[in-house]
């Protein structure tokens, strides 16, 4: 990966991306209709995600969010509009982005340590290199002492952190992350979140993040990008300039609470609106 110092963040490589910071994902003018459907699911979607930040997408459901992740992995075409990842066109997934999914996928007859391995053999690792790497993620993800069990005897949030590890072994500069911490309960939810800002703040790999939370939009962001439905597109883009490091107890600050709050106001509309459907 190529971790990106923001040369426009005045805090250095634990600062926000800045607006001089070059972009790593651009989506111009997207466009999907899924067959089948009369109306597009995203239309004319415009999104710039720079080099290094965090960005976490909210919206209503149905809004386009796991769409757009979809797109910008290459799972997806779409009708009209460019995705880009510098000079690369994104038409099919590729090893320069790791994606984790809300459920874990993992394979239940390998052991930990050979799960993270695997997207590493699958790139033609050789097998003795591949564990070594799936071991110093389990290192940074505090799963060193699981590595020799199987998915079966680990928690949810032990499960989601060998996903994540898994997604990290390729060294993917995007990391896009379709609510990762949805099926923990709370408590888990706020360790994941710290642990994740941590292992981000290490090599500032870029992270586009999907969460339906808007607390856990506002303490993992630089920026959110809420987007309105029928169809999906970018209704306002929320600049999140609380410090960092950030620890949980930020979530009781008034600043933390007031965008929080402004987050609810963009999207309680629509989300009122879903309800009544
Ligand atoms: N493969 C598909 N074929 C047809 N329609 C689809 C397909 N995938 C998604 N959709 C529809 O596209 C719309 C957007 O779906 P998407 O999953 O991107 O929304 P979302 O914002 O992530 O929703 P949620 O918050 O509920 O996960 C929904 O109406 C969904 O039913």
């Amino acid at each position: 990966m190529s971790p990106s110092p923001s040369p426009a963040g005045p805090a250095g490589p634990a600062g926000p991306a800045g607006p001089a910071d070059p972009v790593a994902l651009r989506l111009a003018g997207v466009s999907l209709t899924f067959p089948g459907r009369d109306e597009p699911v995203v239309d004319g979607l415009d999104l710039d995600v720079r080099t290094g930040e965090f960005l976490a997408v909210i919206g209503p459901s149905g809004s386009g969010k796991t769409t757009l992740l979809r797109l910008a992995h290459g799972l997806l075409r779409p009708d009209r509009g460019l995705i880009t990842a510098g000079a690369e066109h994104i038409v099919k997934p590729s090893t320069s982005r790791g994606f984790v999914f809300q459920s874990d996928c993992l394979l239940p007859w390998r052991r930990i340590v050979d799960n993270v391995a695997f997207p590493l053999e699958l790139a033609g690792a050789a097998r003795a290199a591949a564990r070594t790497k799936a071991m110093e993620l389990l290192e940074l993800t505090g799963l060193a002492a699981s590595a020799n069990q199987y998915p079966a005897q680990l928690s949810g949030g032990m499960r989601q952190r060998v996903n994540l590890a898994r997604a990290l072994a390729i060294d993917p500069e995007v990391l896009l992350m379709d609510e990762p911490f949805a099926a923990l309960d709370a408590q888990t939810r706020e360790v994941l979140q710290t642990e994740l800002l941590t292992i981000w703040a290490r090599d500032r790999k870029t992270v586009l993040f999907v969460t339906h939370q808007l607390d856990e939009a506002v303490f993992l962001a630089d920026r959110v990008v809420v987007l309105q439905p029928n169809p999906g597109r970018v209704r306002e883009i929320v600049p999140i300039a609380l410090p960092r490091p950030r620890a949980l107890e930020i979530k009781r600050t008034a600043e933390f609470n007031g965008l929080v709050d402004r987050l609810w106001h963009l999207i309680k509309s629509d989300v009122l609106a879903e309800q009544l459907i």
